[in-house]
């Protein structure tokens, strides 16, 4: 189907709010990507799986956007239809039970609504941009409370259950076992299943102390990494090195700091990307297949991206590879 008729034919299914040639730029945390061909925010779940369906039945290409923390688009943009997830509606539920479209912001709108209610399991997560599908995609996790801060929380610990639209088209209830969570993953990351609302089952807790772990951890972000207002990104690039530290081994690579272009690997975390102004998805490319040569000769790790890829790229070849400004000096001694 040509650009024109798949504009057509999704107005038909969705109205007038269909858009073509949106900047996808915006509605990202990098502030960075091309124009998606076709653009619709889907106001309710029900709106969210009325446009999931009529892409796969009219085989147009989708893609459900967040809060575009966690991606990059490419210059590019996308050919078919972004449907960016403005569902937020959210209640508490008799029995310490909170539920959400998933389209609704963990922070500061569910964790507010939560610890409002005196209710405890979601503070942990203050500071990270995310919506609860999002949040549920990669299993959301934190440090658990200081001062122990002895493990990892994750979202899976108080999700009680989630509306989904499945692969083939049904609206189902599905438990937590249903999303095989891990670090950083769940089966959403190989099924076509869209998550449309959530319920989660929290504590009672004491304010005072919610309000406490979440000044802590607020406190641990803004030491540790760039502010997302004033220095866009993607958080973590690379996906965590049990044990070593995707970070620590960038950083011990003395990557801080290097550009391309406007893109750079902050000074602050080295495994964070920022764009300093008008970086592009090709000069954010670059420096993740640089920062990814430099890691690997030096320390034998091969790094993988966390971040997933999202529509088209100026192709990455070796004759119009950039380069650094400021390529960090090799030590091999170090
Ligand atoms: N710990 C930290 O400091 C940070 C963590 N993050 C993480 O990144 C994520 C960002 O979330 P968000 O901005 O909302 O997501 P994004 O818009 O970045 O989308 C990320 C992926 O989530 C999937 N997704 C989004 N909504 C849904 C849904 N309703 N149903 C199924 N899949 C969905 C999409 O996968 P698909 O293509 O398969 O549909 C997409 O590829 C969070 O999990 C957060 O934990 C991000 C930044 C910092
Ligand atoms: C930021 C994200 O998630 C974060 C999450 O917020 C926090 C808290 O739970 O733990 C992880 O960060 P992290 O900073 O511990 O992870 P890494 O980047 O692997 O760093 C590991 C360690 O290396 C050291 N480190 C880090 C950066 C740096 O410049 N120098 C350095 O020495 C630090 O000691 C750090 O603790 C998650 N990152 C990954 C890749 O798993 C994200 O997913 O976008």
């Amino acid at each position: 189907m040509k650009p024109a008729s798949r504009y057509t034919a999704l107005q038909h299914r969705l109205g007038h709010r269909v858009q073509q040639h949106v900047l996808l730029a915006p509605y990202t945390t990098f502030k960075i990507g091309g124009p998606a061909d076709l653009f619709f925010e889907a106001r309710t779940r029900d709106e969210l799986a009325q446009a999931v369906q009529a892409a796969r039945e009219l085989d147009i290409p989708y893609f459900v956007l967040g809060l575009g923390a966690n991606i990059l688009v490419g210059d590019r943009g996308f050919r078919g239809l972004v449907i960016r997830n403005v569902a937020r509606a959210h209640r508490l539920l008799p029995g310490h039970r909170l539920w959400a479209e998933s389209g609704a912001i963990v922070y500061p709108d569910l964790i507010e609504a939560a610890v409002n209610a005196g209710l405890s399991g979601l503070e942990h997560y203050v500071g990270i941009p995310s919506t609860v599908g999002g949040a549920l995609w990669q299993n959301l996790h934190f440090l658990s409370p200081p001062p122990a801060r002895e493990r990892t929380v994750f979202i899976e610990e108080v999700l009680a259950e989630a509306e989904i639209l499945t692969a083939d088209g049904k609206r189902q209830t599905v438990g937590p076992d249903y999303f095989h969570f891990g670090y950083d993953y769940s089966i959403l990351h190989e099924r076509d299943d869209i998550v449309l609302a959530a319920t989660f089952q929290l504590k009672p807790g004491d304010p005072q102390r919610m309000r406490e772990i979440m000044a802590a951890n607020l406190a641990w972000r803004r030491e540790r990494h760039p502010p997302l207002e004033t220095e866009p990104s993607a958080g973590s690039i690379f996906k965590k090195i049990d044990g070593i530290g995707a970070g620590r081994l960038i950083d011990q690579c003395g990557l801080k700091g290097t550009r391309i272009g406007d893109a750079e690997v902050s000074p602050r975390h080295a495994n964070i990307i920022v764009n300093r102004g008008r970086a592009t998805a090709a000069q954010v490319r670059a420096l993740i297949a640089y920062v990814q040569q430099v890691v690997e000769a030096r320390t034998g790790y091969r790094l993988e991206p966390e971040i997933r890829f999202i529509g088209e790229f100026e192709p990455l070849s070796e004759n119009n590879r950039l380069l650094p400004q400021n390529a960090a000096p090799h030590h091999p001694d170090r």
